[in-house]
This record gives C-alpha cells, structure tokens and sequence, in this order.
C-alpha cells in the first residue's frame, strides 16, 4: 500500500462530472467501496452528498479526523513554501514496498493510507491549536491541470474549501516539532535557524516553524571520547585545517610559469618544476656540491617526490649506493623518506639525483624561525614576531630530532644533516630529518668510521638547539655568550641539554645520556600533544564522512534531476517516481519565504538530506510549482525512488 498521497486540483469539469451522475460502471462499483480520502484527511467531503463516488461513513465514525476551526487569515503567496515535516515519533512505517514501488503505488485506484491513521487519530486526542485549519465552506479553489502524469486510473480528490497544500492543513497534518529527549541531543541550537522568523508568516503570534535541527542519530556530534580537544560548532572541516590541506594540495599542482628546459622525463619522473628559483644562495651551504631541488612526479605511482640532484656530480664508486638501500628501509615519522638514487645525463651534465618523499608547503627550521620576516599584518596593525620559540616547542622539536637519531643509530647509521636547513617543517610543530644518505654517498669512504659520525650527531643536533634558541645562525662562534642568552631565555633542564650536547669533551654520548636530559615528562608531554592532535582530527575526519554521504546523494540527485532523455523518453526525469523526485529537490533547495524570497538555509538541506540518506519514515509534503498539486511521502519513499531511478541509469551506463 502507498505511502505517497497525490492530491491535485480537478481537471475543468470534473466537478460538473461530480454532479452528473454517471452510468455506473465495475469501476464505480469499487470506488463505491472505497472510502472517501477527503474523509480519510480531512474528516468530511463537502460532496459527499452531491455525487461524490467513494464510500463516506457515518459522521460519528468519522469525528476524530474532524478539524478545529481556524483563527489565523489564509495568505497568497508563491510557491514552493517551507513545509513542516511529520516526526515519526507515532507513526510507525506501515506498508511502503521499498524499491521501485512507489510510480504502482501513485497510481493506485485505491488508497488507504494507513501509516497516516494513526497520527491523525492522535491528533484528534491532542488539544486543537488555534493554527489548525479551517473547514469552513471558502472560494472554489482554480483548477489548474497537473504535471504529474498519474495514468487514467488515478484517483482524483477534489481540494474542498481548505486547500490541502495551504500551510495550515499541513500544520494539522504535521504537528509542528516538538525536541524530544533524543532530538534535544548535542549539536542542536534552539535558535540554529536564522530564518525561522521569516518562514513562518501565518504563525506570528505562535511561531511554529520546524527548525531543522541535526538529530544525534542522522548527523553525529564528535565522538565522546573527543572531550580532550575542543568542541567546534562547525558540522564541517575546521577554517585551519582546510586552508592547511588546500594550500597543499595546490603545492603538489603546482606547474612552473618558466620555462627552465628541464628534461620531459628523468628515469621514472615527470613534470619536473624546481622547489626554489635557482641560483640563489641565502645561507652557508650543507654539501661541498651545488645542489637543486624539483618537484616530479612518478609515473610508476603518480605520486610527487623531491628529486634533489647534485650538478657535475661523478660517482666514484657503485658501492657508495649501498647505503640507500638500508635508509630506503626507514620509515619513520622523523625522517624524509629516501627512495632511490641514481646518475643521469638528462640534464646535460654529469648528475647525481637522489628522490624524496615530497612534503607540500614544508619548509626548512631556519625559513621558519630564523630567516629575517615581514612583519605580519594583523587587524591592520603590523604583529612583531615572537622574539624566541617556546619552551614547549623547543622540547618538542628535541624529543623528535632525538627519536630520528636513534633510529638512524640504531639501523648502524648517522643523520649527519642534523642542521637547520636540513631539518623540515613539514606540520603543526611537526619536523623531519631531510637529505639522510646523501652525505654517504657525496662523501663515500669504505673505511668510513660510522661510530664518529654518530658522535657528530650528537654535536650538531647541539648546535640547532642552539641557534635556534638563540635565534641565530652564528649562536656556535660565541658559546658562552650564546649559553648565558640561552639560561636566561629557557629551563635549566633544556640549557642542560644543549650543554650535554655540545661539549666534546668527557665519555662518548650515547641515547640513554641523552633521553635522560630530555626527561620521560617531555617525551610524555610530546605523546599527549600527538594525541590530542590525532583526536582533533579524526573529529574532522568524521564530519567530512558525514558531507562524503551527502555529497554522493547530490551526485545521484543531480544525475537524475533535469535529465535531457533517457530511455528514449524526454519525460523521464519528470514522470513517474522521478517527479517525487524533482519536487523533493524543489522542496529542499528551492523554497521561497513569503515575500518570494530564496530561503538559503544550510540546516534545512542538512537535515533534510540526512533523514533522506537514513531512508527514514517520517513523511514530508512536496507541493508541485503550481501549487495545484501536493504529495505525502516519507523520506524512506523519496530514497527507494532515487535508489531505483540511480539504478537504472547505472545499468543503463554500463550497457
Ligand atoms: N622533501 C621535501 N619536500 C618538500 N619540500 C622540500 C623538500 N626538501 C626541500 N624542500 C623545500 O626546499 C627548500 C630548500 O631546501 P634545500 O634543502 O634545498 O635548501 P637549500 O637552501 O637548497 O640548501 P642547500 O643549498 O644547502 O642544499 C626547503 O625550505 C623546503 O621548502
């Protein structure tokens, strides 16, 4: 049995039909049958008694659909209109037939809606409101031909003196929202709707518009356990973070505007576009060879890598490559991934390339802290930059930076690019290890002594705590000047640290030494910060999971809505369940205030997608452009008709 109820205007003369009785036919027979839906609404048909076909029964059977009178003016005004939708609290779902059944079901000769008895029953329980509708005789509504091809069976109710798509009725008919315990859940704002006043032009003394809110089960709040981080009231990605993915995302796009006559492939790489104009030198250069950094991507995995290759470059020996190999193997969060390394003749020389992974809008430690800025402008007053990083980031960064060392010593292996900028800001405080291996091959030495370049490590890593907490370059040539800046600037504990890890004298340095200067509390601090972190954003994740559902449900709105032709049929997206369909799309993204106004309210088409997406029963009124016209479906109904519409264009786009 239908869950739709079509209700249109008469075609011109049926009403003469009505009077005139006809020849009676098995068809009349059956209508004689069935009762009468204007009984079935609105509690009394005003032709009951002056040919009206179907079965009308004895007013007492009929007195609980009776409807209170009105007090509120009937307005004029275009359509289509915010309607309120059914809670479907009382209303259990009581025969739809799922997919594909809803263009039978309209059609149906015979209607009985019986998922709406029971809501209407309990109105007549519930006190009248002086919003509900009138049943007063009015004017005889204009009969305006439908543009719902409903087939010759159909059967028509005529709209007696209280026009079904007037909002009134449909207040009677959907009981204005009421927040129960559930719909009361986290997320919702009583006054989320900014147009609520607007939208309820018939209700101004006592304004009944739905407000859409999000309900905890169709749209979910953070979850629980996300009490840690800060709750944000936006349903989608955070201001921050989206800038911070987009502006990366536009980094692995990016395309040079020169020309610089690179080589269309190199190896496996393409698109080759240097990271920085060449030719600049800004700072004293790590490597003894002049190096140059692209942007490429692989055809291998479409994926961007930093080719960084050294010029003029001649490889001496082929066991110097060994060492990529072991660094290939270590993947850890505080180092940049090596991948490979070879030699090339691509660019017209003798070239050394090696490939890292590509960390978009990354920047090197001394670009970010110690590089000479712009003073930013702030609320147009120019904002100093800070005079010296924080405590807690310097910790930050020193619980990393000694994690990548010890994994790197661990694997038998040294960092030795421990230096400013070699060291990578690639995140929120987060810094990798950049051009590991690169010196094991640049400065290849069989008899190399890996346990002097470790100690090296240990000294280097010093010296950026230093400069950096100095803010300085030079910080290493003065050291006690640059110590006793450093004492009055920071903790006892992190100038213990640094001096642990600059002098050169005493017994050699080792990472037990070295993680006790950090301290377990430090490396506890960098935990809790990495999981706050990770927490706030697995709560964005989850919003754009929500938006990810909706968006696939306007992609399937927008393959079906408007189509041209399909099936040979120019009408299709317009007749039969499609046109449930077209006035459902009307209904969310087209309404109008009073005045003709577009309501652009994001609440409503959240809500109204959601309860679509969960299929759910609750009925909602779609009233066609003309106003002639209006149909009671449930959400569960709208869906089966998207999902059978989608699924035979599917089939049909696979054929
Ligand atoms: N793997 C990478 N991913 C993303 N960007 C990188 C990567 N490596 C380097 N960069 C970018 O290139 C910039 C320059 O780094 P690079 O190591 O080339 O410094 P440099 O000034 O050329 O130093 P040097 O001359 O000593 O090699 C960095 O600040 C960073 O923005």
């Amino acid at each position: 049995m239908s869950a739709a109820i079509p209700i249109v205007a008469p075609s011109p003369g049926s009403e003469q039909l009505a009077e005139t009785p006809a020849r009676p036919t098995k068809k009349d027979q059956a209508q004689r049958r069935t009762q009468c839906r204007n009984e079935l609404i609105y509690g009394s048909c005003k032709f009951a008694d002056s040919g009206c076909p179907f079965y009308h029964p004895s007013k007492e059977a009929s007195v609980s659909f009776t409807t209170p009178p009105v007090t509120t003016s009937q307005p004029a005004t275009p359509a289509p209109r915010e309607m309120p939708s059914t809670p479907n609290t009382n209303t259990p779902s009581k025969g739809t037939s799922g997919l594909g059944g809803l263009s039978a079901n309209v059609n149906a000769p015979i209607f009985v809606p019986k998922g709406f008895t029971p809501m209407l029953a309990g109105q007549a329980n519930t006190p009248s409101s002086s919003t509900a509708p009138s049943t007063a005789p009015a004017e005889t509504p204009t009969t305006q031909p439908t543009e719902y091809d409903y087939g010759d069976d159909f059967h028509f109710d005529y709209l007696d003196d209280t026009p079904y798509n007037k909002p009134n009725e449909i207040t009677a008919l959907a009981p204005p929202f009421v927040p129960n315990s559930q719909q009361t859940a986290e997320g919702y704002t009583p006054a989320i709707d900014p147009y609520a006043h607007e939208m309820n032009p018939y209700y101004a003394e006592e304004p009944v518009y739905p407000r859409q809110p999000l309900q905890y089960d169709l749209y979910n709040p953070p979850l629980p356990y996300m009490t840690n981080i800060p709750q944000q009231a936006n349903p989608f990605l955070a201001d921050d973070v989206r800038e911070m993915l987009q502006r990366r995302s536009e980094a692995i796009m990016e395309t040079s505007p020169v020309d610089y006559k690179l080589p269309d492939e190199l190896h496996v790489y393409h698109s080759l576009v240097p990271i920085e104009p060449p030719g600049e030198t800004r700072h004293p250069r790590v490597f003894q060879w002049p190096s140059i950094s692209y942007k490429a991507i692989s055809a291998k995995d479409g994926r961007p890598y930093i080719l960084r290759r050294f010029e003029g470059f001649r490889l001496m020996h082929e066991a110097a490559f060994a060492a990529i190999s072991v660094w290939n193997q270590i993947k850890h969060p505080g180092l940049v991934t090596l991948h490979e390394a070879f030699t090339t003749r691509a660019f017209g020389d003798s070239s050394l390339v090696f490939v890292f992974d590509y960390h978009p809008n990354s920047e090197s430690l001394y670009m970010a802290h110690i590089k000479p800025k712009q003073p930013q402008q702030k609320a147009g007053r120019s904002q100093p930059h800070a005079p010296h990083l924080a405590e807690a980031t310097m910790w930050s960064y020193a619980v990393q930076l000694a994690d990548a060392m010890r994994v790197a010593h661990s694997h038998n292996l040294a960092l030795r690019t421990l230096e400013l900028t070699k060291v990578l800001l690639t995140g929120k405080n987060r810094v990798r290890v950049n051009c590991c291996g690169v010196f094991d091959v640049l400065n290849f030495n069989p008899a190399h002594n890996v346990i002097g370049f470790q100690q090296n490590d240990y000294m280097n890593f010093g010296k950026l705590l230093l400069e950096l907490a100095c803010n300085s370059t030079a910080a290493a040539t003065n050291l006690p000047k640059s110590m006793d800046m450093v004492s009055k600037r920071y903790s006892p504990d992190l100038t213990k640290l640094i001096l642990y890890l600059i002098t050169p004298a005493g017994p050699p340095k080792n990472l037990d030494k070295l993680f006790e200067y950090i301290g377990s509390r430090r490396v506890l601090d960098e935990l809790n910060a990495v999981s706050n972190y990770a927490d706030s954003l697995e709560g964005q994740l989850m919003s754009e999971l929500e938006n990810a559902r909706l968006v696939r449900l306007m992609t399937k709105l927008g393959f079906i809505n408007e189509r041209p032709e399909f099936d040979h049929d120019p009408r299709w997206s317009e007749t039969g369940d499609r046109y449930i369909i077209k006035l459902f799309r009307d209904y969310v993204f087209h309404q109008v205030d009073i005045h003709g106004n577009p309501v652009v309210n994001l609440s409503h088409v959240l809500a109204c997608l959601n309860k679509l997406d969960a299929g759910i029963d609750e009925r909602v009124m779609l009233v066609s452009r003309d106003e002639q016209s209006c149909l009671v479906v449930s959400y569960k109904d709208i869906k089966s008709a998207i999902e059978t519409a989608f699924t035979d264009l599917s089939r049909a786009s696979v054929r």
